[in-house]
């Protein structure tokens, strides 16, 4: 008969080794049905003796011989119950003070068959959430985002975190000078803060009071990394409330000359680093992460951010900004996100010879060697979160990032920002343009600027939603389309030499050399520049547009602001302010001839924070491109009559929330029409669905 027990041996987590950690989790669980106890060796007290009864009956009892149970193994309906116990608690150790438990209401059933078996069969427990949060002396949080139902639109759950010293150095739950008189006095906060109480508004007025004296815009990025790792919910407010200011700075184009200068900024880590050095660990490093419910990853190997080219491992911006959008603008919590890069090395010099570089100092790996190393990480990232993980390739050189889509695509949630993310949002544009130009998408012409991931994939979309639209084959509306890259117009003659995704765009025409003779021989009624080149819109080809267009539809996408084909400026004043413009990065208003003209920034801010809200929603287990044309389409729709009469062809950036809540519906909604959706049942409306979803950045009372 066992008489005692060691806790690494009473509750393997299902399927892996026991472990420490799976004894805790359980102990937290048990501790949550329990309450009233105060720490973990009081506990264990407590719940060894109960379980070492259990063990015994099922010993000695014949329905435990019968399920060939003994003394040293529990019986499959044990095991199954405690693991389900183990699963409802999540535990992490934050500290000398204590746990953080998150227990789900949803697991309350399992929690209490659990403890009645534990129990041998006796009274039924009270399942008591209140004990399990203040166990520890910790702070509690009694309000979450997490699981919310169309029913019950936020879950209730607890959380008791470490208080004290280390509270405050806790981003998730520090409140700094907002906690109240009666949190610091529970929490051990009394003569750690300076007597001031203020409100959240407050703090976040004083903050943007300081962001505003810095007069480069690197030092208010700085501000803001400072923030987020200091205070997260403040950052996520300040970022919400003045999205159309601080986009610039946490996003393009201030991000890009981050991620230039990111040796020498940095200082804490802000994602994973994963270099060739952990090549066949990678699966072990995705652990070390400390969340674990993650739903959208945005990976990037550096090789081509924004406009600015290789960065290797400094490109770690791009995903730490694209998930703080994720958030800010979509509603995904912060602690569901996770910024991966993938350091294979980099070919720019500059930075294999600065001290400062933080990557691998060698040159990238390519071919085989890089494929296996990616397929290593996407099999890790599919085995470690699962299915329905919303994997965002970003920034990728095109000459994998069309290859990564295209062998992932079927096998994973993946989703290229650059090449669909880009692609819906320019055609939600276009199809707002035309409200304000007239015709239907099969009426216009197109001439692109650049013919890489940006650009062959919205080219790829517009066919689609042509296609559609006509009910034509696709293969006829893409002749509708028109591609200049660096050696000229695509025509049927160069097919043998073209990269494999530009080969659809080749077009029976004669060899022409440059964009204006292009813009001469082609006569578009839209121009798109995505050649990452600035300047590339010159005088003569906005003017020679503007002779065969009342309205030419002008899209200046490259970013960031430096390599812009054309300012809004130039644009309006060459085409005699007849343009209906717009960017990637941000503009100001151009007065022309008395009238403004606010240029629209044509960015995928607006598509994929709404969109990855609507894959995890839906639990989605795929990306499809109709789920694209949904989002296309509900962002489209958020352009309102007074946008148009300023000439905008994109919805303010202020009213983002909404719109992506309307956009994660629409693709929710077409996810569940295409069977790809695993939530079930498909909540009735998904647009307050989604919002309920959303996080948000207010405080938290702590009890
Ligand atoms: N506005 C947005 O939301 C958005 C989204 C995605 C990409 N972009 C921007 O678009 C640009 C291109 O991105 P990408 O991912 O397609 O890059 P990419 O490298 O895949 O493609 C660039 C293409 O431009 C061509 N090119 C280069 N120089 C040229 C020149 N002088 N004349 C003609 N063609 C030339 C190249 O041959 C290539 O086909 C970048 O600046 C990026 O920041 C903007």
């Amino acid at each position: 008969k066992p008489t005692t027990f060691q806790a690494s041996t009473c509750f393997p987590p299902p399927r892996s080794t026991p472990s420490a950690a799976g004894a805790r989790r359980l102990a937290v669980a048990v501790r949550a049905v329990a309450g009233g106890v105060r720490s973990a060796a009081a506990m264990r007290a407590r719940f060894l003796p109960l379980l070492a009864r259990q063990w015994q009956h099922r010993a000695s009892g014949s329905s435990g011989a019968r399920r060939g149970c003994c003394g040293r193994h529990q019986c499959g309906e044990t095991r199954r119950g405690l693991a389900a116990a183990a699963a409802a608690a999540r535990w992490w150790h934050v500290g000398r003070r204590g746990f953080v438990a998150s227990v789900e209401a949803g697991a309350k059933g399992e929690m209490e068959s659990t403890m009645k078996e534990i129990r041998g069969g006796g009274a039924p427990c009270v399942l008591d959430m209140d004990d399990a949060a203040t166990v520890g002396g910790g702070v509690e949080d009694t309000y979450g985002e997490d699981r919310a139902t169309e029913e019950q639109l936020v879950t209730p759950w607890t959380v008791s975190v470490a208080s004290g010293y280390n509270l405050l150095r806790d981003p998730r739950y520090n409140k700094g000078l907002a906690f109240t008189e009666k949190e610091r006095e529970t929490h051990y906060l009394r003569g750690l803060l300076p007597p001031a109480v203020t409100s959240q508004e407050l703090q976040e007025r004083k903050i943007m009071h300081n962001i505003r004296q810095y007069q480069l815009p690197l030092q208010r990025y700085m501000a803001m990394m400072d923030l987020q790792e200091g205070n997260e919910r403040l950052f996520y407010k300040l970022l919400i409330d003045n999205v159309e200011e601080l986009l610039p700075i946490v996003y393009t184009p201030t991000v890009g000359e981050a991620c230039q200068k990111y040796g020498s900024i940095f200082s804490r880590p802000q994602g994973l680093y994963i270099s060739l050095k952990e090549k066949g660990k990678i699966l072990e490093v995705l652990k070390n992460w400390p969340e674990r419910s993650i739903q959208v990853i945005v990976v990037t190997d550096g090789e081509r951010i924004l406009g600015l080219g290789d960065l290797g491992c400094q490109g770690m911006g791009i995903p730490v900004g694209k998930l703080s959008l994720y958030t800010a603008l979509g509603g995904v919590r912060p602690s569901a996100c996770l910024p991966i890069t993938l350091d294979v090395g980099t070919n720019n010099e500059e930075l294999l010879n600065d001290e400062f570089y933080i990557g691998l100092r060698q040159r990238r790996v390519t071919g085989q060697e890089y494929a296996d190393f990616l397929h290593e990480f996407m099999a890790a990232v599919k085995q470690n979160y699962g299915e329905k993980v919303l994997i965002q390739f970003e920034d990728f050189a095109n000459h994998n990032a069309f290859d990564l889509l295209a062998r992932y695509g079927t096998t994973h949630l993946v989703f290229n920002d650059d090449i669909q993310g880009t692609a819906s949002v320019v055609l939600a544009g276009l199809v707002a343009a035309l409200k304000l130009v007239g015709g239907t998408l099969a009426e216009h012409t197109y001439l692109f600027l650049g013919a890489g991931e940006a650009g062959t994939g919205i080219a790829e979309l517009i066919a689609l939603e042509m296609s559609r639209q006509t009910k034509t084959p696709i293969d006829e509306c893409r002749k509708k389309i028109w591609l200049v890259d660096s050696k000229g117009l695509i025509v049927s003659t160069r097919k043998e030499s073209l990269q494999h995704f530009k080969k659809p765009w080749a077009h029976e025409h004669e060899h022409v050399g440059n964009l204006l003779d292009a813009v001469n021989a082609i006569k578009p009624t839209v121009l798109i520049g995505t050649s990452g080149k600035g300047q590339t819109f010159t005088q003569e080809v906005v003017e020679a547009i503007s002779s065969f267009n009342e309205m030419p539809i002008i899209l200046a996408l490259s970013n960031p602001t430096s390599q812009a084909e054309c300012t809004a400026e130039q644009a309006y004043t060459w085409s005699k302010g007849r343009a209906v413009f717009a960017t990637g990065s941000p503009f100001d208003p151009v007065e022309y001839n008395g009238k403004t003209h606010v240029p629209g920034q044509a960015n995928n801010a607006y598509i994929f924070p709404g969109f990855g809200l609507g894959v995890v929603m839906s639990g989605a287990i795929r990306v499809h491109d109709d789920m694209l044309l949904a989002a296309s389409e509900a962002l489209a729709q958020q352009v309102t009559q007074e946008n148009f009469d300023k000439g905008l062809i994109y919805p303010p950036f202020s009213n983002i929330r909404k719109i992506s809540a309307h956009i994660a519906a629409n693709v929710a909604a077409r996810a569940y029409e295409l069977g790809l959706a695993s939530r079930r049942p498909r909540p009735k409306d998904l647009v307050k669905y989604a919002e309920s979803c959303m996080y948000s950045p207010i405080y938290r009372n702590y009890r």
